[in-house]
């Protein structure tokens, strides 16, 4: 059979179809009363990875119709500079989100970047004051990817309570927060890291494994519990025979496939959802922006920048 054609494989594209089928409708009436919305990303240096997403958030937010604009900057930049430009996009009533792409140069502090942006333009949730919500169990606007992986998950039907889940990668911005995300849900959270003893050990009890460590072929057939999910987020750019770049994910997908009942493709899996909660959390952003300008102004006014 061809790989396309197999159920196994758990496919990103008609999930963020839906969502963002949502977003580019509510995106409508919202410009129609007077309230664009406007995305501005930050990139600094050069990440493959990177430009993956940021390609892709151009070309669906103009599907959604939301305005975006990419602010690209020299890996050279100090982080003084790059916080005075957020605090000026913060300060432009134009701008209703903004996106710090990862990761950025080793002499900049992320998390000093991520506390810049004003918690109500954050459309990522990584300031210290969103991210604490999904602690709370507040889960309206969580990080893009840890939402997309979990909403995939439940693409399976599977039942969440009580759910053997492990995680391998315990990033800030996938890793932790799918594990908030699925407790949430009532599932029993597994976490790995590079200093877990055996990865290997935990993996094969997991009826659901998430996989975001950036090392392609990480997770092989043996690690992996006959009719598992697995959901691979991985993004890594590989070099082909032919001389062509293309990307790959952690999961040795061809091995895996013939021991899980579910897999995600990559590409074609987790990042298009991604993509299509990025844009649904940069709405959520903005209608949290128009409760506290009605909340201020009262409802007839409308904003300078229409
Ligand atoms: N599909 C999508 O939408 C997205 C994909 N990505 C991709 O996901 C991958 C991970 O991204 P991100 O979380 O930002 O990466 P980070 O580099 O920030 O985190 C990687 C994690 O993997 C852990 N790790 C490293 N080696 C091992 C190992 N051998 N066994 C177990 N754990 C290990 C690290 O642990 P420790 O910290 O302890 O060293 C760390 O927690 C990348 O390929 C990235 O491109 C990222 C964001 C979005
Ligand atoms: N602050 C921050 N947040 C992130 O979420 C973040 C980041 N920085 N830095 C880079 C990584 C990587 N990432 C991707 C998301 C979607 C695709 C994506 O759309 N992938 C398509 C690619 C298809 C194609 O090749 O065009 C797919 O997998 O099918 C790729 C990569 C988000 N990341």
């Amino acid at each position: 059979m061809p790989l396309s054609d197999d159920s196994r494989y758990l496919r990103g594209g008609p999930v963020a179809q839906r969502i963002i089928a949502a977003v580019r409708e509510d995106a409508a009436i919202a410009k129609a009363e007077g309230f664009p919305p406007k995305l501005i990303s930050i990139t600094v240096g050069d990440t493959a990875a990177v430009d993956v997403y940021v390609r892709n958030q151009r070309a669906k937010a103009e599907l959604a119709g939301i305005d975006f604009e990419e602010r690209r900057f020299p890996a050279t930049i100090t982080a003084g500079e790059l916080e005075a430009s957020i605090h000026g996009l913060n300060a432009d009533p134009r701008v209703t989100g903004i996106i710090i792409q990862r990761p950025v140069p080793a002499h900049i502090p992320i998390r000093t970047l991520q506390a810049a942006v004003h918690p109500l333009k954050d459309v990522e949730g990584m300031h210290p004051a969103s991210i604490g919500n999904i602690v709370y169990n507040q889960l309206d606007l969580a990080p893009c990817t840890a939402a997309a992986s979990v909403e995939l998950l439940k693409e399976t039907g599977l039942d969440l309570k009580g759910l053997e889940v492990v995680i391998v990668g315990h990033s800030e911005i996938v890793g932790k927060p799918i594990a908030f995300l699925l407790m949430s849900e009532g599932a029993t959270v597994t976490v790995c890291h590079h200093m877990t003893r055996s990865v290997a050990a935990h993996a094969r009890r997991a009826d659901a494994l998430f996989v975001a460590v950036g090392k392609p072929r990480l997770i092989k057939a043996d690690m992996v519990k006959p009719g598992a999910a697995v959901i691979d987020i991985g993004i890594n750019s590989e070099i082909g025979p032919d001389g062509s770049t293309h990307i790959v994910g952690d999961v040795d997908t061809e091995s895996v496939r013939e021991v899980a009942s579910w897999i995600t493709p990559v590409p074609g899996g987790v990042g298009p959802i991604t993509v299509a909660i990025l844009l649904r959390n940069t709405m959520v952003a903005l209608s949290r922006q128009r409760a506290l300008y009605e909340a201020t102004y009262g409802t007839a006014g409308r904003l300078a920048a229409e």
